[in-house]
């Protein structure tokens, strides 16, 4: 069944915060829908689809990726938990050619719901290859991306094609460029109220709605409003102070990274919020670098635990800084020896390890020298037959 967004308060898309473990927690917490961070067309071609039978995961992987011609170790490109996010999946490509974006959809597209394009992402990365923010100067190229995954990927599969835009500076092409998205045959339109130039301290636009609302509910395309949306009694609020009918969704970013329980009517304070992410975190092996950023997002800047766990390295010594968490947020005990006390053993194991590549090298060298000392001999042997 094709999913519906019409109503729906959902996760944004968020690289780094949108993976599997922020995503779980907003879902245990209300939200109806969740996007995953955005991933380029190329790398997503790139991947090999693997089902993680000890994580019950299917994994989108880079095998072999090369730097300077030197193969690295893998690269989990996206994670998602088949049963956890069933119905309420949203992958977010990054694209700017239509081939490629069908090509990469058809990747991932029997493991999510729908596919939404990036049409808002106003970082230099995405706009110099023209995607994100640069498709809404390029209106044609984005509604034949559109079209074309509509056609080749929603269609055959009898799942929802999306996109996600800016407003434009006038209301009156902004109105033309959504009426013009909507004749491309998609499910849904995200409306990020604030301009590409615009940044996300400053206040979202929010008066081209009605007219928008209105140009999608003709074409019978949903629409979801993203910008500054606080919590889900705000977003209640919001549509009652604009007069907006129940059927516009939410979408929520910025304060959904710093607690991803704000779907549900109480959120969780930060304190539980941390125990309840590390739970998720740890037991779908998330790694270790993303949990960290993470919890610079949910751990307030002014508690202790804050500088704690920015000097965490392992699992385990995350495991340990969460463990001295009280009740309240506060500190137990002072987990310094501790995260000293890895340090010292992280120090004493590369000790250990450069010393066995030492030996290791010397132990080469000296059979290197005993094979030219035989060669040296023999060769000398055969120089006395020959004289
Ligand atoms: C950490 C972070 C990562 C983001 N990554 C993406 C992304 O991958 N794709 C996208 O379309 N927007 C991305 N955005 C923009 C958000 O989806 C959203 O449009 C914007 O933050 C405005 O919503 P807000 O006011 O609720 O934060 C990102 C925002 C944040 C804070």
């Amino acid at each position: 069944m094709v999913v519906s967004y019409a109503g729906k308060l959902v996760l944004a898309p968020m690289v780094r915060a949108g993976e599997l473990p922020t995503r779980l927690l907003a879902l245990q917490h209300g939200a109806d829908l969740v996007w995953s961070p955005e991933i380029i067309d190329k790398k997503l071609i790139q991947c090999e689809r693997f089902i993680n039978d000890k994580l019950k995961t299917v994994d989108f992987i880079i095998s072999s990726p090369k730097s300077n011609g030197k193969p690295k170790s893998p690269t989990l490109v996206f994670r998602t938990h088949p049963q956890l996010e069933k119905g309420k999946i949203i992958f977010q490509i990054g694209t700017s050619t239509p081939s490629l974006a069908t090509e990469a959809a058809l990747k991932v597209i029997e493991d999510v719901d729908g596919i939404d394009v990036n049409a808002g992402c106003p970082k230099h990365f995405s706009i110099h290859s023209g995607m994100g923010a640069a498709l809404l100067k390029t209106p044609d190229k984005l509604c034949a991306i559109l079209k074309e995954l509509v056609e080749k990927v929603g269609k055959p599969y009898n799942k929802s094609i999306s996109v996600k835009i800016r407003i434009l500076e006038e209301e009156a092409t902004t109105l033309e460029l959504v009426e013009n998205l909507c004749l491309t045959g998609i499910h849904n339109l995200t409306v990020h109220c604030r301009t590409a130039p615009m940044r996300n301290r400053e206040a979202p636009i929010r008066d081209y709605i009605p007219k928008i609302h209105q140009i999608c509910k003709k074409h019978k395309v949903s629409l979801i409003m993203n910008g500054a949306v606080r919590s889900k009694t705000h977003y209640n609020e919001l549509l009652q102070e604009l007069q907006l009918p129940l059927e516009i969704g939410g979408m929520m970013a910025d304060c959904a990274e710093s607690n991803p329980t704000v779907f549900s009517k109480n959120p969780l304070p930060w304190y539980d919020v941390v125990r309840e992410y590390l739970k998720i975190a740890q037991s779908f092996d998330n790694h270790t670098s993303n949990t960290k950023y993470m919890l610079s997002r949910l751990v307030p800047g002014k508690s202790k635990l804050f500088q704690f766990f920015a000097r965490c390295k392992t699992p385990r010594e995350i495991e340990y800084v969460v463990s001295q968490l009280g009740e309240k947020g506060e500190l137990l005990s002072d987990p310094s020896n501790f995260l000293q006390s890895c340090r010292n053993e992280e120090k004493l194991a590369k000790q250990k390890e450069h010393d066995k590549k030492t030996k290791l090298k010397q132990a080469e060298k000296r059979q290197l020298i005993n094979v030219d000392d035989g060669d040296a001999k023999q060769l000398k042997k055969m120089k006395s037959e020959k004289v």
